[in-house]
């Protein structure tokens, strides 16, 4: 039997179709505290739900509503916002995240532009089969680039790897157990010389989904760490690099809406 969600919450954001007014765009970054920074740099910032990891807020843009809704770590609570904003409405989502470069040339505090994710997670197979592609939306990565240029900022476009796991998955070593099992032994090195940007933990879900489910998604991340030089992130360097892509990703959402 099939269901219609439009007129009572959904399940796990507790949002309704009348909180969003109508915002067929949303603004999805991993971080619950990153949603009200982004909506506070558009007009009327509102808070509108708060559920496990998902904090959502609406502001405006040009007079037009934008929801921005975080997805938590990871593709599974990514796939649930995706779905859940997609039945009210939301037709095009742009992730603002942070991320490990694993390229020498890629500078921490850049910013990077995804065009397609190498899918090292769970969940996007539950959308598509291995052989479909991980691939942004061709307007909102175009909107992206705009952007980052209009901006004067240094944004990277390319591939980006995608991982369901921080430690392991992303070959890190300097772990509890110090050891990663076979699969991912020599892996970073292997995505470098296939000339993969970076590593991060939710595009691969959000871009298969979205090409798959016939919605429009693009990436964005500002880069906390590069991985040839040190395997933890530095919180120091995170506020600049967070308020680049932020208002790159506001500048896109402008155009695309
Ligand atoms: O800053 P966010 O958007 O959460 O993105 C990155 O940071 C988290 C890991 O620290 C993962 O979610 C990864 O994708
Ligand atoms: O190295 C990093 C930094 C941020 N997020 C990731 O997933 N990896």
């Amino acid at each position: 039997m099939s269901q219609t969600h439009t007129q009572s919450e959904v399940f796990h954001l507790g949002l309704t179709k009348a909180m969003l007014k109508g915002a067929t765009l949303a603004i999805v970054p991993g971080d619950p505290a990153r949603s009200q920074r982004i909506a506070e740099l558009m007009q009327n910032p509102q808070p509108l739900a708060s559920h496990r990891e998902f904090n959502s807020w609406l502001g405006e843009l040009d007079g037009k509503p934008v929801v921005v809704c975080s997805t938590g770590i990871g593709g599974p609570s990514t796939s649930i916002a995706v779905e859940e904003l997609a039945q009210l409405g939301v037709r095009t989502f742009l992730r603002v995240g942070t991320t490990g470069a694993i390229q020498p040339h890629i500078n921490v505090g850049d910013v990077l532009i995804t065009t397609g994710s190498v899918r090292l997670d769970g969940a996007s197979y539950h959308f598509a089969p291995a052989a479909y592609p991980a691939v942004a939306d061709f307007d909102c990565t175009t909107a992206l680039v705009a952007g980052a240029k209009a901006k004067g900022t240094t944004a990277h476009v390319g591939i980006t790897a995608s991982s369901d796991t921080f430690y392991p998955g992303q070959e890190r070593y300097d772990t509890f157990s110090g050891r990663v099992n076979k699969e991912w032994e020599g892996s970073m090195q292997q995505w470098q010389a296939l000339h993969v940007m970076n590593y991060e933990m939710e595009s691969a879900t959000l871009l298969t989904m979205c090409a798959a489910l016939g919605l429009r998604a693009g990436m964005i991340a500002g880069v906390i760490v590069n991985r040839t030089q040190q395997e933890i992130p530095n919180a120091e360097t995170m506020k600049k690099t967070e308020s680049d892509s932020v208002a790159i990703a506001i500048e896109a959402a402008r155009h695309l809406i």
